[in-house]
């Protein structure tokens, strides 16, 4: 009892812990997230990413995403600008510094959506998030779901499905998540999110009541 106790206090110290959401292209991660942050603003912040693909319609640089050049981005990384970065389906993507910072200087959840190859080099940091995967119910399902989004190409469409069978082998290895969350119905799999987070998201909600 006492130990639970303590430990509580000392997590409320230490600011809430980090989420990195991750899974396939095409599994739910945005949709999930964006309920999320939608419920419970001022609980959760995004960490904003930089990439050098391009906008899809309807995304907006500075809140979906920090769009880039190549040469930027590189010049960034080689500052040492960035704590993970990784190329995937042709484009660099990565999480800066400043991009966490920003969101825990408000005291907020930071929620990284990133690929396998982050979660695997966010481990070898002391971020120390509660990693989540977000899964899809069968790839063809998923290719339905990509399809239907109508934002990728034929080519973009196939490195997506590949790089997603690699992502859902990967997933299995005991241990690599806290949780894994099947998203086939949008509303259960969203329950169970909310589920995972309930520590956390009463961590937040009784810091800023003090
Ligand atoms: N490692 C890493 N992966 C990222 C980052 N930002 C986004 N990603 C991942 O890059 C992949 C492609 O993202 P995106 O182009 O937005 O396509 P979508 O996931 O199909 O909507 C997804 O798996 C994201 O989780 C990042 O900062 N670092
Ligand atoms: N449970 C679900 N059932 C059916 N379609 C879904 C479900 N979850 C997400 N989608 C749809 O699938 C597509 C991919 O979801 P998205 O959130 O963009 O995935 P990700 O961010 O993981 O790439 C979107 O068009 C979204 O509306």
């Amino acid at each position: 009892m006492f130990m639970r106790f303590f430990s509580r206090i000392v997590s409320a110290m230490a600011g809430p812990r980090p989420v990195v959401l991750s899974g396939p292209s095409g599994a739910g991660k945005s949709t999930l997230l964006k309920k999320l942050l939608k419920e419970f603003d001022g609980v959760f912040g995004f960490s904003v990413s930089h990439t050098t693909r391009n906008p899809r319609p309807g995304e907006e640089n500075g809140r979906d995403y920090h769009y880039v050049t190549r040469e930027v981005m590189q010049t960034s990384i080689d500052n040492g600008e960035f704590i993970e970065n990784a190329v995937f389906s042709g484009n660099m993507y990565g999480t800066s510094k400043a991009a966490v910072q920003h969101v825990q200087a408000k005291n907020l959840i930071c929620v990284l959506d990133i690929d396998m190859q982050g979660v695997k080099n966010i481990k070898r940091t002391d971020l120390n998030p509660i990693y989540i995967s977000i899964q899809p119910p069968s790839m063809q399902e998923l290719e339905k779901r990509l399809k239907d989004r109508k934002t990728e190409s034929d080519e973009s469409l196939k490195k997506r499905l590949q790089a997603a069978s690699v992502d859902m082998e990967l997933s299995k290895e005991p241990g690599l998540f806290d949780v894994v969350i099947l998203n086939n119905d949008l509303d259960e799999a969203y329950g169970k999110l909310k589920e995972a987070l309930l520590e956390e998201i009463k961590i937040v909600k009784n810091t800023t009541k003090a």
